[in-house]
Protein backbone atom coordinates (compact mmCIF):
# COMPACT_ATOMS: atom_id res chain seq x y z
CA UNK A 1 0.00 0.00 0.00
CA UNK A 2 0.91 3.48 -0.97
CA UNK A 3 1.38 6.64 0.86
CA UNK A 4 -1.92 8.01 1.94
CA UNK A 5 -3.21 11.13 3.39
CA UNK A 6 -4.41 10.88 7.11
CA UNK A 7 -7.94 11.54 6.34
CA UNK A 8 -8.13 8.30 3.46
CA UNK A 9 -7.67 5.78 5.93
CA UNK A 10 -11.06 5.03 7.52
CA UNK A 11 -12.81 5.35 4.30
CA UNK A 12 -9.95 2.91 2.80
CA UNK A 13 -10.36 0.86 6.05
CA UNK A 14 -13.64 0.53 5.76
CA UNK A 15 -14.34 -0.67 2.05
CA UNK A 16 -11.21 -3.14 2.32
CA UNK A 17 -13.01 -4.27 5.08
CA UNK A 18 -16.62 -4.56 4.40
CA UNK A 19 -17.15 -8.18 3.90
CA UNK A 20 -13.95 -9.81 6.10
CA UNK A 21 -13.12 -9.40 9.78
CA UNK A 22 -10.32 -7.44 10.88
CA UNK A 23 -6.96 -9.34 12.14
CA UNK A 24 -4.08 -7.15 12.97
CA UNK A 25 -2.13 -7.74 9.88
CA UNK A 26 -0.08 -4.76 8.69
CA UNK A 27 -2.40 -3.36 6.54
CA UNK A 28 -4.97 -2.69 9.08
CA UNK A 29 -2.33 -2.27 11.99
CA UNK A 30 -0.84 0.78 9.52
CA UNK A 31 -4.81 2.30 8.72
CA UNK A 32 -5.79 2.00 11.89
CA UNK A 33 -2.59 3.75 13.52
CA UNK A 34 -3.65 7.30 15.05
CA UNK A 35 -6.73 5.58 16.62
CA UNK A 36 -7.94 8.61 17.75
CA UNK A 37 -8.78 10.63 14.30
CA UNK A 38 -11.29 7.23 13.71
CA UNK A 39 -12.93 5.60 16.43
CA UNK A 40 -16.37 6.18 14.81
CA UNK A 41 -15.37 4.03 12.35
CA UNK A 42 -13.82 1.30 14.44
CA UNK A 43 -17.23 1.18 16.48
CA UNK A 44 -18.85 0.61 13.21
CA UNK A 45 -16.50 -2.23 11.85
CA UNK A 46 -16.81 -3.79 15.51
CA UNK A 47 -20.47 -3.68 15.11
CA UNK A 48 -20.66 -6.19 11.80
CA UNK A 49 -17.34 -8.18 12.88
CA UNK A 50 -15.87 -7.79 16.40
CA UNK A 51 -12.48 -7.89 15.90
CA UNK A 52 -10.79 -4.93 15.90
CA UNK A 53 -6.86 -4.13 16.15
CA UNK A 54 -6.15 -0.66 17.07
CA UNK A 55 -2.78 1.23 17.41
CA UNK A 56 -1.94 4.63 19.19
CA UNK A 57 -0.86 6.52 21.08
CA UNK A 58 -2.73 9.05 23.75
CA UNK A 59 0.89 11.06 24.55
CA UNK A 60 1.40 11.90 20.99
CA UNK A 61 -2.15 12.94 20.05
CA UNK A 62 -1.31 16.93 19.38
CA UNK A 63 -4.28 17.82 16.32
CA UNK A 64 -6.82 18.83 19.07
CA UNK A 65 -6.85 21.95 17.33
CA UNK A 66 -7.96 20.34 13.95
CA UNK A 67 -10.80 17.80 15.26
CA UNK A 68 -8.78 14.74 16.38
CA UNK A 69 -10.44 13.71 19.69
CA UNK A 70 -7.75 12.40 22.29
CA UNK A 71 -10.78 10.85 24.37
CA UNK A 72 -11.22 8.53 21.80
CA UNK A 73 -8.14 6.48 22.65
CA UNK A 74 -8.32 7.16 26.33
CA UNK A 75 -11.77 5.63 26.16
CA UNK A 76 -11.21 2.64 24.15
CA UNK A 77 -11.29 0.14 26.76
CA UNK A 78 -14.65 0.92 27.91
CA UNK A 79 -16.03 1.43 24.64
CA UNK A 80 -14.85 -2.00 23.57
CA UNK A 81 -15.20 -3.80 26.59
CA UNK A 82 -12.46 -6.72 26.98
CA UNK A 83 -10.21 -5.20 24.77
CA UNK A 84 -6.64 -5.99 25.22
CA UNK A 85 -4.39 -3.57 25.59
CA UNK A 86 -0.91 -4.41 24.75
CA UNK A 87 1.61 -1.50 26.05
CA UNK A 88 4.45 -0.57 23.06
CA UNK A 89 7.42 0.35 25.68
CA UNK A 90 9.95 -0.90 24.57
CA UNK A 91 12.38 1.83 22.33
CA UNK A 92 14.48 0.94 19.54
CA UNK A 93 14.84 4.68 18.23
CA UNK A 94 16.62 7.09 20.92
CA UNK A 95 19.13 6.73 23.19
CA UNK A 96 18.55 6.62 27.11
CA UNK A 97 18.86 10.07 28.23
CA UNK A 98 16.62 10.99 25.30
CA UNK A 99 13.90 8.78 26.80
CA UNK A 100 14.30 9.57 30.23
CA UNK A 101 13.82 13.37 29.33
CA UNK A 102 10.71 12.43 27.01
CA UNK A 103 9.30 9.97 29.77
CA UNK A 104 9.53 12.91 33.22
CA UNK A 105 7.76 15.90 30.49
CA UNK A 106 5.19 13.72 30.03
CA UNK A 107 4.59 11.85 33.53
CA UNK A 108 3.59 15.78 34.46
CA UNK A 109 0.30 14.94 32.21
CA UNK A 110 -1.78 13.32 35.15
CA UNK A 111 -4.98 12.35 32.17
CA UNK A 112 -2.52 10.31 30.44
CA UNK A 113 -2.98 6.64 30.10
CA UNK A 114 0.28 6.40 31.12
CA UNK A 115 3.53 4.13 30.07
CA UNK A 116 7.25 4.48 30.10
CA UNK A 117 9.43 3.75 26.89
CA UNK A 118 12.62 1.72 28.24
CA UNK A 119 15.49 2.23 26.10
CA UNK A 120 16.96 -0.56 24.10
CA UNK A 121 19.92 1.74 23.03
CA UNK A 122 22.91 2.85 25.11
CA UNK A 123 22.16 5.50 27.75
CA UNK A 124 24.06 8.25 25.00
CA UNK A 125 24.63 12.22 25.24
CA UNK A 126 22.20 13.87 27.79
CA UNK A 127 19.89 16.89 26.40
CA UNK A 128 21.63 19.61 25.43
CA UNK A 129 19.96 22.78 27.23
CA UNK A 130 21.33 26.05 26.07
CA UNK A 131 21.00 29.53 26.96
CA UNK A 132 20.84 32.82 24.60
CA UNK A 133 20.86 36.10 25.09
CA UNK A 134 18.22 37.09 22.35
CA UNK A 135 16.55 35.25 19.66
CA UNK A 136 19.35 36.30 17.25
CA UNK A 137 22.30 34.87 19.47
CA UNK A 138 20.28 31.16 19.26
CA UNK A 139 19.85 31.25 15.49
CA UNK A 140 23.76 32.26 15.59
CA UNK A 141 24.77 29.59 17.96
CA UNK A 142 22.54 26.61 16.56
CA UNK A 143 23.88 27.61 12.84
CA UNK A 144 27.50 27.25 14.61
CA UNK A 145 27.18 24.40 16.17
CA UNK A 146 25.39 22.60 13.25
CA UNK A 147 28.66 23.87 11.44
CA UNK A 148 30.52 22.04 14.06
CA UNK A 149 28.68 19.01 13.77
CA UNK A 150 28.66 19.07 9.89
CA UNK A 151 32.75 19.01 10.06
CA UNK A 152 32.59 16.25 12.42
CA UNK A 153 31.19 14.18 9.89
CA UNK A 154 27.68 14.46 10.52
CA UNK A 155 25.56 14.60 7.60
CA UNK A 156 23.34 17.32 6.75
CA UNK A 157 20.45 15.14 6.40
CA UNK A 158 20.29 13.50 9.55
CA UNK A 159 20.01 17.25 11.62
CA UNK A 160 16.48 18.67 12.16
CA UNK A 161 15.71 21.48 13.79
CA UNK A 162 11.71 21.35 15.12
CA UNK A 163 10.25 24.74 16.04
CA UNK A 164 6.43 25.35 17.53
CA UNK A 165 5.47 28.11 15.22
CA UNK A 166 6.55 28.52 11.26
CA UNK A 167 7.62 32.56 12.37
CA UNK A 168 10.59 31.17 14.11
CA UNK A 169 12.16 29.65 11.32
CA UNK A 170 12.72 33.06 9.63
CA UNK A 171 16.18 33.86 11.84
CA UNK A 172 16.89 30.47 11.73
CA UNK A 173 17.04 30.39 8.01
CA UNK A 174 18.99 33.51 7.96
CA UNK A 175 22.01 32.53 10.01
CA UNK A 176 22.51 28.74 8.18
CA UNK A 177 22.55 31.04 4.82
CA UNK A 178 25.27 32.54 6.46
CA UNK A 179 26.92 30.15 7.60
CA UNK A 180 26.27 28.06 4.18
CA UNK A 181 25.24 25.17 5.63
CA UNK A 182 22.47 23.82 3.12
CA UNK A 183 18.39 23.30 4.23
CA UNK A 184 15.12 23.10 3.39
CA UNK A 185 11.82 24.02 5.09
CA UNK A 186 10.12 20.32 4.39
CA UNK A 187 6.23 20.91 3.53
CA UNK A 188 6.70 24.77 3.77
CA UNK A 189 8.10 27.87 2.31
CA UNK A 190 10.62 30.03 3.36
CA UNK A 191 9.90 32.89 5.47
CA UNK A 192 9.85 35.56 2.84
CA UNK A 193 8.11 33.64 0.30
CA UNK A 194 4.66 33.02 2.52
CA UNK A 195 1.57 35.05 1.19
CA UNK A 196 1.30 37.50 3.85
CA UNK A 197 4.90 38.16 4.10
CA UNK A 198 4.77 39.09 0.33
CA UNK A 199 1.72 41.05 0.36
CA UNK A 200 3.03 43.33 3.53
CA UNK A 201 6.18 43.84 1.35
CA UNK A 202 4.38 45.40 -1.65
CA UNK A 203 2.60 47.35 0.69
CA UNK A 204 5.78 48.45 1.77
CA UNK A 205 7.57 49.03 -1.47
CA UNK A 206 4.71 50.78 -2.92
CA UNK A 207 4.62 53.25 -0.34
CA UNK A 208 8.23 53.55 -0.75
CA UNK A 209 8.07 54.65 -4.33
CA UNK A 210 4.21 55.03 -5.18
CA UNK A 211 4.67 56.40 -8.89
CA UNK A 212 7.27 54.56 -9.62
CA UNK A 213 6.64 52.03 -12.50
CA UNK A 214 7.95 49.11 -10.86
CA UNK A 215 5.69 49.69 -7.84
CA UNK A 216 3.01 48.30 -10.60
CA UNK A 217 3.66 44.66 -9.90
CA UNK A 218 3.60 45.28 -5.98
CA UNK A 219 0.00 47.46 -6.94
CA UNK A 220 -0.94 43.90 -8.54
CA UNK A 221 -0.70 42.03 -5.74
CA UNK A 222 -1.52 44.03 -3.38
CA UNK A 223 -4.85 45.85 -4.40
CA UNK A 224 -7.35 43.10 -3.97
CA UNK A 225 -6.31 41.47 -0.43
CA UNK A 226 -8.53 42.64 1.46
CA UNK A 227 -11.08 41.90 -1.31
CA UNK A 228 -12.05 45.63 -3.10
CA UNK A 229 -13.33 44.55 -6.15
CA UNK A 230 -10.15 44.97 -8.06
CA UNK A 231 -10.83 41.81 -10.34
CA UNK A 232 -9.47 41.50 -13.37
CA UNK A 233 -11.97 43.84 -15.55
CA UNK A 234 -11.32 46.26 -13.07
CA UNK A 235 -7.61 46.26 -13.00
CA UNK A 236 -7.74 46.12 -17.04
CA UNK A 237 -9.38 49.03 -16.87
CA UNK A 238 -6.68 50.45 -14.14
CA UNK A 239 -4.12 49.42 -16.36
CA UNK A 240 -4.78 51.48 -19.64
CA UNK A 241 -6.00 54.46 -18.23
CA UNK A 242 -2.27 53.84 -15.99
CA UNK A 243 -1.24 53.65 -19.70
CA UNK A 244 -2.98 56.08 -21.68
CA UNK A 245 -1.96 58.69 -18.91
CA UNK A 246 1.49 57.42 -18.07
CA UNK A 247 0.88 56.91 -15.00
CA UNK A 248 1.33 54.55 -11.96
CA UNK A 249 -1.22 51.94 -11.02
CA UNK A 250 -1.86 53.83 -8.17
CA UNK A 251 -2.72 57.00 -9.58
CA UNK A 252 -5.35 55.47 -11.41
CA UNK A 253 -7.30 54.65 -8.80
CA UNK A 254 -8.50 58.04 -8.73
CA UNK A 255 -8.63 58.19 -12.88
CA UNK A 256 -9.67 55.63 -13.85
CA UNK A 257 -13.67 55.04 -15.15
CA UNK A 258 -13.91 52.38 -12.34
CA UNK A 259 -17.85 51.40 -11.34
CA UNK A 260 -18.35 53.65 -8.67
CA UNK A 261 -18.67 51.08 -5.92
CA UNK A 262 -14.59 49.43 -6.80
CA UNK A 263 -14.08 53.10 -7.46
CA UNK A 264 -14.58 54.13 -3.61
CA UNK A 265 -12.80 51.32 -2.95
CA UNK A 266 -9.75 51.72 -4.76
CA UNK A 267 -9.55 55.46 -3.95
CA UNK A 268 -9.35 54.52 -0.08
CA UNK A 269 -7.09 51.93 -0.67
CA UNK A 270 -4.53 54.43 -2.73
CA UNK A 271 -4.93 57.39 -0.16
CA UNK A 272 -3.81 54.79 2.67
CA UNK A 273 -1.04 54.16 0.96
CA UNK A 274 -0.24 57.60 -0.04
CA UNK A 275 -0.97 58.31 3.64
CA UNK A 276 1.81 56.19 4.72
CA UNK A 277 4.24 57.08 2.26
CA UNK A 278 3.94 60.95 3.35
CA UNK A 279 4.80 60.29 6.75
CA UNK A 280 8.52 60.60 6.13
CA UNK A 281 9.53 60.77 9.67
CA UNK A 282 8.20 57.17 10.70
CA UNK A 283 10.83 54.32 11.10
CA UNK A 284 10.14 50.97 8.90
CA UNK A 285 8.80 49.36 11.27
CA UNK A 286 5.96 51.81 11.89
CA UNK A 287 5.73 52.59 8.50
CA UNK A 288 5.15 48.84 7.24
CA UNK A 289 2.40 48.49 11.00
CA UNK A 290 0.39 51.24 9.54
CA UNK A 291 0.27 49.79 6.02
CA UNK A 292 -1.15 46.55 7.59
CA UNK A 293 -3.75 48.81 9.77
CA UNK A 294 -4.74 51.65 7.06
CA UNK A 295 -5.02 49.16 4.29
CA UNK A 296 -7.17 46.89 6.65
CA UNK A 297 -4.95 44.01 5.59
CA UNK A 298 -4.66 42.79 9.45
CA UNK A 299 -8.48 42.85 10.11
CA UNK A 300 -9.01 40.92 7.08
CA UNK A 301 -7.05 37.99 8.30
CA UNK A 302 -8.18 38.42 11.83
CA UNK A 303 -11.84 38.61 10.39
CA UNK A 304 -10.86 35.32 8.12
CA UNK A 305 -10.83 32.65 10.99
CA UNK A 306 -8.93 30.19 8.85
CA UNK A 307 -6.89 27.68 11.00
CA UNK A 308 -3.92 29.12 9.44
CA UNK A 309 -4.80 32.99 11.05
CA UNK A 310 -2.78 33.04 13.59
CA UNK A 311 0.37 31.74 12.19
CA UNK A 312 0.00 34.72 9.11
CA UNK A 313 -0.28 37.06 12.21
CA UNK A 314 2.97 35.62 13.43
CA UNK A 315 4.89 35.87 10.65
CA UNK A 316 3.69 39.85 10.35
CA UNK A 317 4.67 40.54 13.61
CA UNK A 318 8.21 39.12 13.36
CA UNK A 319 8.50 41.05 9.75
CA UNK A 320 7.56 43.95 11.63
CA UNK A 321 10.25 43.54 14.47
CA UNK A 322 12.41 42.88 11.70
CA UNK A 323 11.60 45.84 10.05
CA UNK A 324 12.65 47.84 13.30
CA UNK A 325 16.63 46.60 12.05
CA UNK A 326 16.17 48.41 8.69
CA UNK A 327 17.20 51.99 8.28
CA UNK A 328 15.12 51.95 4.96
CA UNK A 329 12.46 50.16 3.25
CA UNK A 330 14.56 49.69 0.47
CA UNK A 331 17.13 48.46 2.44
CA UNK A 332 14.81 46.01 3.88
CA UNK A 333 12.98 45.08 0.47
CA UNK A 334 16.62 44.29 -0.60
CA UNK A 335 17.39 41.50 2.23
CA UNK A 336 14.42 40.08 1.41
CA UNK A 337 14.83 39.59 -2.40
CA UNK A 338 18.50 38.18 -1.50
CA UNK A 339 16.87 36.05 0.93
CA UNK A 340 13.84 34.69 -0.94
CA UNK A 341 15.78 31.72 -2.90
CA UNK A 342 13.67 28.98 -2.83
CA UNK A 343 14.71 26.08 -1.27
CA UNK A 344 13.70 22.84 -2.81
CA UNK A 345 11.75 20.12 -1.48
CA UNK A 346 14.86 17.88 -1.44
CA UNK A 347 15.94 16.72 1.85
CA UNK A 348 19.08 14.69 0.48
CA UNK A 349 22.27 16.98 1.68
CA UNK A 350 20.30 19.51 3.88
CA UNK A 351 19.29 20.17 7.72
CA UNK A 352 15.83 20.31 7.74
CA UNK A 353 13.34 22.67 9.23
CA UNK A 354 10.14 21.87 10.00
CA UNK A 355 7.38 22.65 12.67
CA UNK A 356 7.38 20.37 15.07
CA UNK A 357 3.64 18.87 14.06
CA UNK A 358 5.15 17.89 11.27
CA UNK A 359 7.42 16.01 12.42
CA UNK A 360 5.00 13.55 14.44
CA UNK A 361 6.32 10.64 13.23
CA UNK A 362 9.71 11.26 12.03
CA UNK A 363 13.34 10.73 13.34
CA UNK A 364 16.80 12.29 13.23
CA UNK A 365 20.17 11.42 14.44
CA UNK A 366 20.35 14.64 15.91
CA UNK A 367 17.57 17.52 16.65
CA UNK A 368 17.30 21.03 17.19
CA UNK A 369 14.70 22.09 19.65
CA UNK A 370 15.24 26.19 19.51
CA UNK A 371 12.44 28.65 21.16
CA UNK A 372 11.79 26.88 24.47
CA UNK A 373 10.49 29.99 25.75
CA UNK A 374 7.14 30.91 27.69
CA UNK A 375 5.73 33.15 24.48
CA UNK A 376 6.68 30.53 22.12
CA UNK A 377 6.60 27.34 23.05
CA UNK A 378 3.84 26.19 25.17
CA UNK A 379 1.79 28.61 22.20
CA UNK A 380 -0.14 31.08 24.23
CA UNK A 381 -2.62 29.94 21.90
CA UNK A 382 -2.35 26.25 22.49
CA UNK A 383 -4.19 23.75 24.97
CA UNK A 384 -1.61 23.20 27.63
CA UNK A 385 -1.76 19.39 28.02
CA UNK A 386 -1.65 19.21 24.24
CA UNK A 387 1.15 21.47 24.45
CA UNK A 388 3.03 19.25 26.39
CA UNK A 389 2.65 16.26 24.21
CA UNK A 390 4.17 18.38 21.80
CA UNK A 391 7.07 18.40 23.80
CA UNK A 392 7.05 14.65 24.24
CA UNK A 393 6.95 14.75 20.11
CA UNK A 394 9.25 16.82 19.93
CA UNK A 395 11.85 14.96 22.52
CA UNK A 396 11.58 12.05 20.83
CA UNK A 397 11.75 12.37 17.20
CA UNK A 398 15.95 12.67 18.22
CA UNK A 399 17.74 9.23 17.92
CA UNK A 400 21.04 10.51 19.18
CA UNK A 401 21.40 13.93 20.04
CA UNK A 402 18.81 16.31 21.51
CA UNK A 403 19.93 19.91 21.87
CA UNK A 404 17.15 22.40 23.41
CA UNK A 405 17.89 26.15 23.19
CA UNK A 406 16.14 29.19 24.87
CA UNK A 407 16.80 32.95 24.84
CA UNK A 408 16.29 35.48 27.65
CA UNK A 409 14.83 38.41 24.83
CA UNK A 410 12.41 37.39 22.30
CA UNK A 411 10.34 40.40 21.15
CA UNK A 412 10.85 41.34 25.01
CA UNK A 413 11.83 39.74 28.04
CA UNK A 414 10.92 36.58 28.43
CA UNK A 415 11.30 32.98 30.63
CA UNK A 416 12.15 29.58 29.87
CA UNK A 417 9.86 27.49 28.73
CA UNK A 418 8.43 25.46 32.00
CA UNK A 419 8.62 21.85 30.14
CA UNK A 420 12.55 22.89 30.71
CA UNK A 421 12.37 21.90 34.22
CA UNK A 422 10.52 18.99 33.94
CA UNK A 423 13.68 17.47 32.35
CA UNK A 424 16.15 15.48 34.59
CA UNK A 425 19.41 16.95 35.75
CA UNK A 426 21.05 13.72 35.23
CA UNK A 427 19.56 13.72 31.86
CA UNK A 428 20.63 17.25 30.67
CA UNK A 429 24.01 19.48 30.04
CA UNK A 430 23.78 23.03 30.58
CA UNK A 431 25.29 24.62 27.19
CA UNK A 432 26.69 22.74 24.32
CA UNK A 433 28.55 19.69 25.00
CA UNK A 434 32.22 19.67 23.84
CA UNK A 435 33.83 16.95 22.18
CA UNK A 436 36.05 15.54 25.32
CA UNK A 437 32.70 15.15 26.57
CA UNK A 438 30.71 13.41 23.89
CA UNK A 439 33.77 11.05 22.53
CA UNK A 440 34.16 7.85 24.53
CA UNK A 441 37.54 8.59 26.93
CA UNK A 442 40.65 8.37 24.93
CA UNK A 443 43.43 7.30 27.21
CA UNK A 444 46.64 9.27 27.16
CA UNK A 445 49.71 8.28 25.12
CA UNK A 446 51.11 8.26 29.46
CA UNK A 447 48.54 6.60 30.76
CA UNK A 448 48.57 3.78 27.92
CA UNK A 449 52.18 3.44 28.75
CA UNK A 450 51.75 3.08 32.49
CA UNK A 451 48.92 0.28 31.34
CA UNK A 452 51.52 -1.82 29.29
CA UNK A 453 53.97 -1.32 32.38
CA UNK A 454 51.56 -2.38 35.26
CA UNK A 455 50.60 -5.62 32.60
CA UNK A 456 54.14 -6.68 32.38
CA UNK A 457 54.94 -6.24 35.82
CA UNK A 458 51.76 -8.22 36.63
CA UNK A 459 52.94 -11.01 34.64
CA UNK A 460 56.45 -10.98 35.50
CA UNK A 461 54.82 -11.91 39.38
CA UNK A 462 52.78 -14.04 37.99
CA UNK A 463 55.68 -16.04 36.59
CA UNK A 464 57.70 -15.63 39.66
CA UNK A 465 54.76 -16.76 41.98
CA UNK A 466 54.70 -20.03 39.68
N1 LIG B 1 12.09 -4.58 16.35
C1 LIG B 1 12.88 -3.55 16.06
N2 LIG B 1 14.21 -3.69 16.08
C2 LIG B 1 15.04 -2.64 15.81
N3 LIG B 1 14.60 -1.42 15.48
C3 LIG B 1 13.27 -1.23 15.44
C4 LIG B 1 12.35 -2.27 15.73
N4 LIG B 1 11.08 -1.77 15.62
C5 LIG B 1 11.23 -0.45 15.28
N5 LIG B 1 12.53 -0.13 15.16
C6 LIG B 1 13.07 1.19 14.84
O1 LIG B 1 12.62 2.10 15.83
C7 LIG B 1 12.35 3.36 15.24
C8 LIG B 1 10.94 3.80 15.56
O2 LIG B 1 10.02 2.94 14.91
P1 LIG B 1 8.63 3.46 14.36
O3 LIG B 1 8.88 4.70 13.55
O4 LIG B 1 7.90 2.34 13.74
O5 LIG B 1 7.95 3.84 15.72
P2 LIG B 1 6.61 4.63 15.99
O6 LIG B 1 5.94 3.99 17.11
O7 LIG B 1 5.86 4.84 14.72
O8 LIG B 1 7.22 6.02 16.50
P3 LIG B 1 6.54 7.45 16.61
O9 LIG B 1 5.07 7.24 16.66
O10 LIG B 1 7.12 7.99 17.89
O11 LIG B 1 7.02 8.21 15.44
C9 LIG B 1 12.64 3.22 13.76
O12 LIG B 1 13.94 3.70 13.53
C10 LIG B 1 12.54 1.73 13.52
O13 LIG B 1 13.37 1.33 12.45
Amino acid sequence: MGELPDRSYPVLTLKSCHDRPLVPTQHSARSLDNAFHINRWLRLMAKDHGEIFAVGDDDQAVFGWRGADIEYIRRFTRDFRGAAVVKLEENFRSTGHILAAANAVIARDETRLGKTLRPTREQGQPIEVVRFRNDEAEAIGIAAEIRKRGAEGVRWQDIAILYRANHLSRGIEEELLRAKVPYVLVGDVGFYQRAEVKDALALLRLATCPDDCQSDEAFRRACNSPPRGIGPKALDLLERDAEWRGSSLLAACHTAELPPKVRGAAGAFADAVRAVAADTGATVADRLSMLLDRTGYRQWLRDSRAETVEGKLENLAELVLLAGGFHSAAELLEHAALASAAPGENTEGRVQLLTLHRAKGLEFAHVFLPAWNTTAFPSQYGEASEERRLAYVALTRGKERVSVTYAEFRRGYVDPSPFLDDIPADNRHEGWLRPELRRPTRISPRQAGMDALNEMLAGLRGRQAG
